[in-house]
C-alpha cells in the first residue's frame, strides 16, 4: 500500500519504530524515551542514521536496530510483561486479603529490588486501556500460531487474574452493602487511570456495569470524563463529586484518579454512610480514617501499615495523587 501511493519514481523505505509512551506522560516519553528500536529492510542501509539524527539521540540512549519481526515482538512483549508484573501483584494482593499481609508494603519492598522495580507494582482492580489488554491478546494469538502454547499460557492465567480483580471488587461491594440494593452507590474515577478521559476498556466502567446489573443505583464521577452519558458505561454521570457522592452508602475509589479540591471531611458531609472501598496503591487512606470513614481496602490487611513519612500526605493538602505521578 505504502508503495502503490509513494510518488512515482521514489523507492519507500519501511521502518517499523514501535512507541513506547503511556497516555498521561506522552510527550515527555516521546521526547525523552528510555530506548528507541528500529526494524529496518536488511538492505536499507540509511534509515537508521535519518532516525538516530531525528531524535537527536545518537550517543545518549539505548538504540536497538533490528528486524521488522523482533521489532514488534519487542513492543508486545513489552506491554505483555507489564499486564504480567500488575497480574502478578494482583494475586499476591489475593493472598494478602486473606492471609492478612500487606500488599503496599510487599509492592514497595519488591520494588526496591532493582532487579524487579517498584513500577507497574501498584496492586488494583487491574489494568485497561487501549494497549495493554490489545496486545496481550495479539501476542497469546501469535503465540498460538506459532505453537508458543508456554507464552500463551502464562498471559491467559494473567488475563484471567485481571477480569477476577473486577468481579473481587463488585463483590467486596456487594459483600459490605448486603444482597438487597438501598442507597445509592458512588464510582469517583472511571477512565483508564488517573490523568486521561479514555475509557477503552476501563475497568471500573465494567465494576460499575456488574453493580447496575445486580440492582444498585450507581453515579459517577470523573474529574476528565465530562460527558453526561458514556455509552459503555450503564451509570449516568454526575458533574461534580458531590452529585455523585450524596447520600452514598458506598464510595468506590478504585483507580489512582486526582480528585484535586476535595477532601474526606468535606465528602464526609454529603455521603449516606463514610464508607469508602478503595485499592491498596492510595497513599492517603489514613486521612479518610481520621476523617471517620470505615476503609475497605482490596488486597490489603485489615491493619493500617506504618505510613513511610516520604510518601505521607500532609493534612490540608490532599489531592489524591500516588507518589509516582506527583
Ligand atoms: N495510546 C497510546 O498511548 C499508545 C502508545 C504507544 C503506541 N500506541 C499504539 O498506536 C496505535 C494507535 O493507538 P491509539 O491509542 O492512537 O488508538 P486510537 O484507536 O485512538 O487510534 C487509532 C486510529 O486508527 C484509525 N484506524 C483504525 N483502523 C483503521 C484502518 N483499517 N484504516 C485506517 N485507519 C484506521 C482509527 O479510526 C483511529 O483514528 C496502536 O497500535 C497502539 O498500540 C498507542
Ligand atoms: O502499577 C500499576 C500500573 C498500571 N496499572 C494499570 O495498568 C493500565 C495501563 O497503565 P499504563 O501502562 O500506565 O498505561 P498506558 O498509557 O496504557 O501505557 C502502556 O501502553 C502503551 C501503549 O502501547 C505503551 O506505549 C506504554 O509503554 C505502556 O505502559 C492502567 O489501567 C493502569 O491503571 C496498574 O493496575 N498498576
Amino acid at each position: 500500500m505504502i508503495r502503490r501511493n509513494a510518488p512515482p519514481g521514489t523507492e519507500p523505505e519501511l521502518v517499523w519504530n514501535p512507541e513506547f509512551l503511556r497516555e498521561g506522560s506522552a510527550v515527555a516519553d516521546c521526547l525523552s524515551p528510555d530506548r528507541v528500536v528500529l526494524g529496518l529492510h536488511p538492505q536499507d542501509v540509511s534509515s537508521e542514521q535519518r532516525l538516530r539524527a531525528l531524535y537527536g539521540l545518537a550517543t545518549r540512549r539505548s538504540f536497538f536496530v533490528t528486524d521488522y519481526r523482533t521489532a514488534e515482538l519487542v513492543k508486545q512483549a513489552a506491554n505483555a510483561y507489564l499486564a504480567l508484573k500488575i497480574s502478578y501483584i494482583n494475586a499476591i494482593a489475593e493472598l494478602c486479603e486473606q492471609n492478612g499481609a500487606d500488599v503496599t508494603m510487599v509492592s514497595d519492598a519488591l520494588g526496591a529490588d532493582p532487579r524487579i522495580g517498584r513500577g507497574h507494582l501498584d496492586s488494583g482492580i487491574g489494568y485497561g486501556g487501549g494497549c495493554l489488554p490489545k496486545d496481550v491478546r495479539a501476542l497469546i494469538s501469535v503465540a498460538h500460531e506459532a505453537g508458543a502454547y508456554s507464552l500463551a499460557g502464562m498471559l491467559q492465567a494473567a488475563q484471567a487474574t485481571n477480569s477476577a480483580r473486577r468481579d473481587h471488587a463488585v463483590a467486596r461491594a456487594a459483600s459490605v452493602l448486603g444482597p438487597t440494593p438501598q442507597g445509592p452507590i458512588a464510582v469517583l474515577g472511571i477512565a483508564f487511570k488517573a490523568d486521561t478521559d479514555d475509557l477503552r476498556e476501563a475497568p471500573i466502567v465494567d465494576v460499575v456495569n456488574q453493580l447496575v446489573d445486580l440492582g444498585w443505583e450507581v453515579r459517577v464521577y470523573d474529574p476528565y470524563v465530562t460527558a453526561q452519558r458514556v455509552p459503555s458505561c450503564r451509570a449516568a454521570l454526575e458533574p461534580t463529586v458531590s452529585a455523585a457522592c450524596a447520600g452514598a452508602q458506598l464510595v468506590l475509589l478504585l483507580g489512582s484518579h486526582r480528585l484535586t479540591g476535595v477532601t474526606p471531611e468535606a465528602l464526609g458531609d454529603v455521603v449516606g454512610a463514610r464508607r469508602l472501598l478503595t485499592v491498596a496503591s492510595r497513599p492517603e487512606l489514613d486521612r479518610w480514617r481520621a476523617a471517620g470513614w470505615e476503609c475497605i481496602i482490596l488486597g490489603a490487611s485489615a491493619t493500617p501499615h506504618r505510613t513511610d513519612p516520604a510518601v505521607a500526605v500532609p493534612a490540608g493538602s490532599w489531592t489524591g495523587r500516588l507518589p509516582e505521578h506527583q
